[in-house]
C-alpha cells in the first residue's frame, strides 16, 4: 500500500526525498501527508479551502466533497514541491528550489484549484479561481493560465499514476474569463489507442451558462525503451 502510494506520489511529481540540499518550508498550514518509509516525506496538500477561496468556490467544493462520500469520486491532493526522486534532468543542489508552477504563488494570488476525479465514468472536474497575478488582458484572466489548467485537468482525466505528456492542445476560447471568478473545467478520456489518450474538455461558469472555452487533446504515455522520454 505504502510503496504504491509513493510511487503514485513519484508518478505525480509530488515527493522530495532527502537527495541533498535544503529542503524548503514544508507546511505553513492546511492538512499535511506524512510518509516514513526509507524516505521521509512531508508534503502540503494545497487542494483544501484557504481564506483567499471565495464562496462559489467553496460551495462547489463543498458539493463535491458530498459526491466523495461513496466513493464514486475522489479529490486529488496537490503539492507545490516538485523533487522527482528519479529525476536525472536536473542538477541534485537545483531540486530543492524546484516547484509546481501552478502551485508557486501565495494563497489567493494565482492558480487555486482543487481537482476532483471519477476513475469509472473517467472524468476528472476542476473547480479553479484564477487570481491577480494571472491577469492578460485588464481584468480577465490570461489565456494561458487557462490553458496550463485544461492541460492539467484533462491529463489528469486521462490517466492517474502513469508517465504520460501531452502531445497535442487545442483550445477554443470563446468568451474571457474575469480574474478571480470561479471556472468548472470538466475533462473526460474518451478514447484509449495502444499509448495514446485522447481527452475533450469544457470550462464553464460555475451556473453552466456561460462557455468559457472547448479543447481537446492528446496525451501520450511515455515509451520506457526510448532514452528521450
Ligand atoms: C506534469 C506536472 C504538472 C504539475 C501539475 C500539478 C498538480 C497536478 C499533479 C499532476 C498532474 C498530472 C498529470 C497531468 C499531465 C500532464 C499535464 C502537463 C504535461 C506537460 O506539461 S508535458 C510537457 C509538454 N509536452 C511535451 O514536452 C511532449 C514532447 N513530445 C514528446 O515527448 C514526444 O513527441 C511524445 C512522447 C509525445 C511522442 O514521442 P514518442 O517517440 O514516444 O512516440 P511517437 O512519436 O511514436 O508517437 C506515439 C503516437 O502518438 C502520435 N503523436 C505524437 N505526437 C502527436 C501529436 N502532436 N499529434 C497527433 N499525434 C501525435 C504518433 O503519431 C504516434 O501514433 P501511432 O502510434 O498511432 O503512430
Amino acid at each position: 500500500m505504502l510503496r504504491s502510494c509513493l510511487a503514485r506520489l513519484r508518478t505525480l511529481g509530488a515527493l522530495r526525498g532527502p537527495r541533498g540540499g535544503a529542503r524548503p518550508p514544508a507546511t505553513d498550514t492546511g492538512p499535511a501527508l506524512r510518509l516514513f518509509s526509507s524516505e521521509e516525506v512531508i508534503l502540503k496538500d494545497y487542494s483544501v479551502p484557504n481564506p483567499s477561496w471565495s464562496k462559489d468556490l467553496r460551495l462547489l467544493y463543498d458539493q463535491y466533497m458530498k459526491k466523495c462520500e461513496d466513493g464514486s469520486w475522489k479529490r486529488l491532493p496537490s503539492y507545490r514541491d516538485v523533487a522527482h526522486l528519479d529525476s536525472k534532468l536536473i542538477k541534485e543542489e537545483q531540486m530543492p528550489q524546484a516547484r509546481i508552477f501552478i502551485r508557486s504563488y501565495e494563497d489567493g494570488l494565482g492558480f487555486e484549484f482543487v481537482m476532483f476525479h471519477n476513475d469509472v465514468e473517467k472524468k476528472t472536474v476542476c473547480l479553479f479561481q484564477g487570481g491577480p497575478y494571472l491577469q492578460g488582458l485588464s481584468g480577465w484572466l490570461h489565456g494561458g493560465a487557462m490553458a496550463t489548467m485544461i492541460d492539467i485537468t484533462s491529463g489528469m482525466a486521462a490517466s492517474i499514476g502513469e508517465r504520460i505528456v501531452t502531445a497535442n492542445l487545442n483550445i477554443d476560447f470563446k468568451r474571457p474569463v474575469p480574474l478571480y471568478s470561479v471556472v468548472v473545467i470538466n475533462s473526460q478520456l474518451y478514447k484509449a489507442e495502444g499509448r495514446k489518450l485522447f481527452v475533450s474538455c469544457d470550462v464553464r461558469s460555475v451556473d453552466g451558462k456561460t462557455l468559457y472555452a472547448e479543447a481537446t487533446s492528446l496525451f501520450v504515455k511515455l515509451d520506457p525503451e526510448k532514452s528521450s522520454t
